[in-house]
């Protein structure tokens, strides 16, 4: 495949599927998104952790070919203006499996998010965000390391499908109208911003059913449905109802929902079963301060899990931190969660943590679990020789702080 802009390496393989599965060459091509603001300086530390461990865990009989593809801000300097490339999504289907740094969105005007536009586009339904703690690393919490969850982010509906219609347009006056003398909605003032909320059954299903098998595939306790079912009934509400739905029809010996435990075992989730619970999305804050420990692997709508997945990380040692993954049928795009700290840009200062772990979640990805131990291991020794960047340093006594590219150092020595 020839691309205007991305230069394929001349050395390396395509990573390809065949019935569903992975085939994985010991030289892939992998791809990158730097990103903006603090991108760089994060993309750059990242990659040659991610290197260095490949070809330690492997003694060089693997490498990653990198293969840079554009979005945001540098690819508009490289394709003329142009902020979402077409070859861009191309090169992503051909390809399969990358990695992504934060993109700026504009607040209250301009062009739509890059981030969801790729999520939306490419069909990347699973936002995966895992959040666990780290020993040493500074957390608010009393007992930090009983937060473990999974975060499955329903990941191409909800408010970010961009239906919205701004006040004092013609087409918000349209469906304002519409609204009142058609379906006799009152419940909005004259000239108010409207946005509209699609949340469906293939959606929300396909979202926790992803959800349900990776609680199965890793031996978890639960999963929770978070939704805000009892204000938005017809999304929030039915995204309970099918999560219930698909665990009962498509996983009746491996899953039992609390009603049931309720009614036929004393109150005790039987051997070997996955419990499905639900919470209502704002108790489910409080309750992952308070007990933390009650949930595992956790199945959300967009927002709810936007939300979730920075006010959780904040119990683990902040956004710089907890990774993640936009993860489709076949293509995957892991990504940092935070965005783009623009008063950090080139600083050399942030911690690439959540990039550099959003990598070791795409090393398992692709089944190089060795390199991606390495990294985790080589991280925790890094810690808890308190060397650390300036986020976890003003949270802790003693502790010698690092720039990104240094910290990045002191865990390739640590390997
Ligand atoms: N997936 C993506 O690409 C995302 C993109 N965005 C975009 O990023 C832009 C900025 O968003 P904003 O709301 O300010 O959120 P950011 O996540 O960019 O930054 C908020 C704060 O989080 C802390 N932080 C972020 N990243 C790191 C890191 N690597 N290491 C340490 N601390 C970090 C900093 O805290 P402190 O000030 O306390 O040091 C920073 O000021 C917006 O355009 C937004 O749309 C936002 C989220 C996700
Ligand atoms: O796209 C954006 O700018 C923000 C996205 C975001 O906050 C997220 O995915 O967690
Ligand atoms: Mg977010």
């Amino acid at each position: 495949m020839a691309y205007d802009k991305i230069v394929v390496p001349e050395v390396g393989e395509k990573i390809t599927f065949t019935n569903g599965k992975m085939n994985v060459p010991d030289n892939p091509i992998l791809m990158f998104i730097e990103g903006d603001g603090i991108g760089y300086d994060i993309m750059t530390a990242s990659k040659r952790i991610w290197d260095a461990a490949v070809e330690k865990a492997y003694a060089g009989q693997r490498k990653i070919s990198w293969m840079e593809i554009y979005s945001g801000e540098k690819a508009a300097s490289v394709y003329d203006g142009d902020y979402m490339p077409e070859e861009t999504f191309q090169a992503l289907r051909d390809y399969k499996i990358g990695i992504k740094g934060p993109l700026t969105t504009p607040v209250g005007g301009g062009f739509r998010s890059l981030n969801v536009t790729l999520r939306q586009v490419l069909d990347l339904y699973s936002c995966v965000r895992p959040v666990r703690w780290f020993e040493g690393v500074p957390s608010p919490l009393k007992e930090p390391q009983d937060v473990d969850v999974v975060i499955f982010r329903e990941n191409t509906e909800d408010i970010y499908a961009g239906i919205e219609f701004e006040a004092g347009t013609p087409e918000n006056e349209k469906l304002a109208k519409f609204l009142r003398e058609e379906l006799g909605a009152t419940g909005f003032f004259e000239g108010a911003g409207l946005g509209i909320k699609p949340v469906s059954e293939f959606g929300s299903k396909r979202l926790i059913r992803a959800a349900i098998e990776y609680a199965i595939d890793r031996g978890r306790e639960s999963v929770t449905l978070v939704h805000k079912g009892n204000i938005q009934k017809f999304t929030e509400g039915a995204f309970q109802k099918w999560g219930y739905e698909v665990a009962k029809e498509e996983f009746p010996e491996e899953t039992i929902s609390w009603d049931e435990v309720a009614a036929n075992h004393d109150g005790k989730v039987p051997e070997g079963k996955i419990l499905i619970q639900d919470t209502i999305a704002d108790i489910m804050f409080q309750k992952m301060l308070l007990r933390p420990r009650e949930h595992d692997v956790i199945a959300t709508t967009n927002l709810n899990g936007d939300y979730l997945s920075d006010a959780l990380a904040a119990e683990v040692g902040g956004v710089g931190i907890a990774p993640g993954a936009n993860i489709g049928d076949e293509v995957a795009l892991f990504e940092a969660t935070h965005g783009t700290a623009p008063k950090y840009t080139n600083l050399d200062k942030v911690n690439p943590g959540s990039l550099l772990f959003s990598g070791v979640m795409m090393l398992e990805h692709i089944g190089w679990f060795e390199a991606a131990d390495m990294i985790t291991k080589a991280y925790e020794k890094t810690i808890s020789d308190k060397i650390v960047t300036y986020d976890f340093a003003r949270q802790m006594e003693n502790a010698t702080e690092v720039k990104t590219s240094e910290f990045a150092t002191a865990i390739i020595d640590r390997m």
